[in-house]
């Protein structure tokens, strides 16, 4: 398997730097592909080449990166298959699931095109005669952008095509274990002649690469996203440096699924055990609580065991696969410990719970079973931590109330699902519960690209949406312009 390059103003394949390689997490045998294992002096490189391409980009006109915009889209579309692949070979998800991704970034580079040609300033009216006032919104500079694994190619488009749009420049550090979609995303924006610099890609650990992009001084904003512990020494690392720049964070999640008295019995299973199982659970937006009223339970809880039987698990590649494996080593011994943690504080594992091996298909892959574990309440770990895997707490309840505080109980608030008929006890729901999403009647995955998205508490810190139109208000800055006449 060839050794790949990154993007420091122009791609290149630095011999003198040690490669590591990316494994297939359905089949370890597979070495996807080999990527450099940069240093800070790299990271600092590109940061520095950004500053420079900031220069012209910056003031480019909007039409003109819509023109790029609109070819890097087409650019995609004509790759998805391939992009699909490569995503599903290295990250694991099924098919379908890699090509929701390829095509939400298609959405995104179209939606962000169309947004900056229509201008994004205001004129308000002043209080002195003949005198205009207006305002512009002008790019920040040079944009670190760090993200994670499990959604490693729409995730990121996220927050590089509004950057981008807004007339930014971009140093980016994809999660170590899926360079490999990041450069395919990074490789499209080239071919479609994005300008040298404007977008650089540099792979290489956290403690260094990482760590210059949060650190760096010619760095003008920095969005994340990641975990609340890594959000959290971002934030610190920041604050010591005693002066004022951008950060946004979005965290993970530890998100429920409510079903009311009034509420559909089927729904409620089916869209609980695509949120929970559906994307091996890792994803920030996964259902990993299912509320149920207390008498309601047994009939409940047996439809969903039967839904989660039918649950084909495998290598994301074949058609017919429902879940495929955990991205990683890591996660797999994560998503197993937490699985033990269920056990000894007294859940009742229903379902699941083990890793599946035994056959050719499964012996070299991280594979487990969907696993439901019923009894569950609130002051247990697995009821209160993130696992981000396909691990579900059946909890009960009595009253929306109660159940509105459970949904409450945990540190994080990024979305919260409730299936009723009953569109009053909707409202209730949306008005009580402490998150930046509500489902009703929807799964908790999905997200769609045209709406604002982030959590609250240790979902994020809340300063600044993404997605939507809202994503240009981080990327660009207020001016205010009197004019007398
Ligand atoms: N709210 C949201 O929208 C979403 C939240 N998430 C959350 O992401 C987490 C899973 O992703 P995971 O990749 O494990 O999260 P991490 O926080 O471990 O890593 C995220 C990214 O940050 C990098 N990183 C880690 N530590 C530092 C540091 N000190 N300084 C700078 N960069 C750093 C990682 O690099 P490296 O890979 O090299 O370690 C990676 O690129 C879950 O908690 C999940 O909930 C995921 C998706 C969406
Ligand atoms: O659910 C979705 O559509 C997106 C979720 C996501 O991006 C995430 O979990 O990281």
């Amino acid at each position: 398997m060839s050794e790949r390059g990154v993007f420091i103003g122009k791609l290149i394949i630095p011999r003198d730097r040690e490669f590591y390689e990316i494994r297939n997490p359905a089949d370890t045998r597979q070495v996807v592909a080999k990527f450099p294992r940069l240093r800070r002096d790299d990271a600092r490189e590109a940061i520095g080449v950004a500053k420079e391409a900031f220069a012209k980009w910056g003031k480019t006109l909007p039409v003109e990166r819509a023109r790029i915009l609109y070819k890097v889209a087409d650019i995609i579309e004509s790759r998805a298959d391939e992009m699909a692949r490569t995503l599903t070979l290295e990250e694991g998800k099924t098919l379908p699931d890699s090509m929701f991704e390829v095509v939400r970034t298609v959405n995104l580079l179209r939606f962000y095109a169309g947004l900056i040609t229509r201008g994004q300033g205001k004129v308000i009216s002043s209080q002195d005669r003949n005198t205009i006032i207006m305002t512009t919104r002008e790019p920040l500079g040079v944009i670190s952008v760090i993200t994670p694994w499990n959604f490693p190619l729409s995730l990121p488009a996220w927050k590089i095509i509004p950057a981008i749009a807004t007339g930014n420049t971009v140093v980016w550090k994809p999660a170590s274990i899926t360079p490999t979609i990041a450069y395919e995303l990074v490789k499209a924006f080239y071919d479609a002649g994005l300008p040298e610099g404007v977008l650089n890609l540099v792979t290489g650990s956290a403690s260094e690469v990482g760590d210059e992009l949060v650190t760096n001084k010619d760095v003008d904003a920095i969005t994340f996203t990641g975990s609340l512990q890594t959000g959290k020494e971002i934030n610190e690392k920041v604050g010591r440096m005693n002066r004022f720049i951008r950060v946004q964070l979005e965290l993970g999640g530890k998100n429920a699924t409510v079903l009311s008295k009034n509420g559909d019995i089927n729904l409620a299973v089916e869209l609980t055990a695509r949120s929970a199982f559906g994307l091996t659970g890792q994803a920030c937006t996964a259902t990993s609580r299912f509320l149920v009223p207390e008498d309601m339970h047994d009939e409940v809880l047996s439809k969903l065991i039967e839904r989660t039987k039918k649950i084909v698990v495998g290598n994301g590649l074949k058609s017919g696969v429902d879940m495929g494996p955990l991205a990683s080593k890591e996660q797999y011994d994560k998503i197993l410990s937490y699985i033990e943690i269920g056990r000894n504080e007294g859940a009742k594992l229903v379902y699941g719970g083990q890793p599946i091996k035994g056959s050719e298909e499964f012996d070299h892959g991280y594979f487990v079973m969907p696993t439901i574990f019923d009894g569950v309440t609130p002051d247990m770990r697995i009821a209160k931590e993130e696992i981000f895997g396909p691990v579900l707490a059946v909890m009960t309840y009595r009253t929306l109330d109660e159940a509105i505080d459970i949904v409450n109980s945990t540190e994080y608030g990024l979305i919260a699902g409730i299936v009723t008929r009953d569109i009053s006890e909707a409202a209730k729901f949306t008005e009580g519960v402490k998150v930046g999403v509500v489902k009703v009647n929807k799964p908790t995955i999905g997200l769609e690209p045209w709406v604002p998205y982030g959590g609250v508490k240790g979902s994020g810190n809340d300063m600044y949406k993404e997605m939507g139109e809202e994503a240009v208000e981080f990327f660009t800055r207020i001016k205010a312009i009197y004019v007398g006449y």
